[in-house]
């Protein structure tokens, strides 16, 4: 299969080239790297000999190739797809981006929860497939068990994400708001005998202070939350937050009789993981052995943590799980709402699960190995 691979030197496309070395996924297809601003210059070599970077906007190349895989930008797959599906190509477009995840005639991908809805597709010759927004992918690697048994009324997710969802400028500028937070007190936080308040009070003025980096966030993200993500809506939800429902529904195959999803998504400083606390209300009373045993044996990658202080300290962050696989859920209790309200705390690599991952996995769907 000649595989036409785009965005593939961008954050999520690094990823998705990490694990699909990792994989050996390049054993099994002729890759041609595209590129929309180094034509003409060496690819990379991924072990199938020396590759020279094709024109990602010339549409002639782009249809010889059986399947395009991008990691380019919403932008890039509004200019070209429509291009290319007119000019007749019929091959697999694999998109990372939210540019098309809402048409019907694409599927939003992830594997271990909706392989059935794939394989439906495939059956009946759908030819695009689009990755889910990191936040649902997760949310539903967590608590993908519940939903298969048709367990969940409602759930709303209050989420925790990490700079890395607006884009790898953004990691960077938190790290520069971290660094310079802590040499502005550098002397201070040396001296055991300083007050801690009037530490507090210079950090507080710096963050304030217009020389503070945040030409990416607009805001100070390090020390600091920013409690919107995404345009708003006329609902009153952020763009984030109304994806939630109809993205997983989409993913779910359930998107007639939607179970509700809705909460408040925030930008926290953390790197590259997204964590949500959810509520949930179930459709009846169910023991939490129970429950925990129905989400363990959903996926491979999920992993219960116990209710437990030390090991959700330890297990249950971002710290742990940032550039792994791993999808723990913890914090699995009844909440003093009533014995069908349960409460839990999942944490998931959104570059991985929440973007790469599936992509490749559905590329891998398609060469059938
Ligand atoms: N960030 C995220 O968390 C998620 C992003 N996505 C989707 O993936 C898309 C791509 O996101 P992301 O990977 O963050 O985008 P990046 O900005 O990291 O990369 C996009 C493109 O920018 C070009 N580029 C220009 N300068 C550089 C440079 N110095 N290093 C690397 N690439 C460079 C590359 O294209 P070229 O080689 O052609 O110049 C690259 O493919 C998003 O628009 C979104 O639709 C989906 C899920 C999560
Ligand atoms: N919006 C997500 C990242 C992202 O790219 O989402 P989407 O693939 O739905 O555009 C975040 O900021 O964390």
């Amino acid at each position: 299969m000649k595989v036409g691979l785009v965005g593939w030197r961008g954050m999520v496309g690094s990823v998705l080239m990490q694990r699909m070395r990792e994989e050996s996924d390049f054993a099994h297809i002729a890759p041609v790297f595209f590129s929309t601003s180094q034509v003409g210059i060496a690819g990379p070599n991924v072990g199938t000999g020396e590759t020279i970077l094709q024109d990602a906007f010339d549409i002639d190349s782009l249809k010889t190739m059986d399947t395009i895989i991008t990691c380019q930008g919403g932008d890039y797959t509004k200019d070209v797809y429509p291009k290319l599906r007119e000019s007749g190509w019929d091959g697999y477009w694999i998109d990372a981006a939210s540019a098309l995840r809402m048409e019907d005639d694409a599927v939003i991908v992830l594997d271990p929860v909706n392989r059935d809805v794939i394989d439906q597709a495939l059956s009946k010759g759908v030819k695009t497939y689009v990755g889910g927004n990191c936040t649902v992918s997760l949310l539903l690697m967590a608590i993908g068990g519940l939903f298969e048994k048709d367990l969940i009324e409602w759930v709303s997710p209050m989420t925790y994400q990490a700079a890395s969802g607006a884009g790898a400028r953004n990691m960077r500028e938190l790290i520069s708001q971290m660094g310079e937070i802590r040499d502005d007190v550098a002397t201070e936080l040396a001296d055991p005998a300083s007050a801690i308040l009037d530490i507090d009070r210079k950090v507080a003025d710096k963050m304030r202070s217009d020389d503070f980096p945040t030409d990416q966030f607009g805001v100070p993200l390090a020390g600091s939350l920013i409690p919107w993500i995404d345009v708003p809506l006329a609902s009153g939800q952020s763009k984030e937050e109304w994806k939630a429902q109809v993205e997983a529904n989409k993913i779910l195959g359930t998107s007639d009789s939607q179970t509700p999803i809705d909460g408040i998504c925030v930008r926290i400083g953390a790197m590259r993981c997204h964590s949500q606390a959810l509520t949930i209300k179930l459709k009846k009373d169910i023991p939490v052995a129970e429950i925990e045993e129905i989400l363990a044996a959903h996926n491979d990658w999920v992993k219960v943590i116990p209710n437990d202080r030390e090991l959700s300290a330890q297990e249950l962050t971002p710290t742990k799980v940032t550039g792994t696989l791993s999808v723990p859920v913890g914090r699995i209790r009844k909440l003093t709402m009533g014995p069908e309200y349960i409460s839990a705390f999942t944490v998931g690599d959104q570059l991985l699960w929440g973007a790469a991952e599936p992509l490749r996995r559905m590329l891998r769907i398609l060469i059938g190995k």
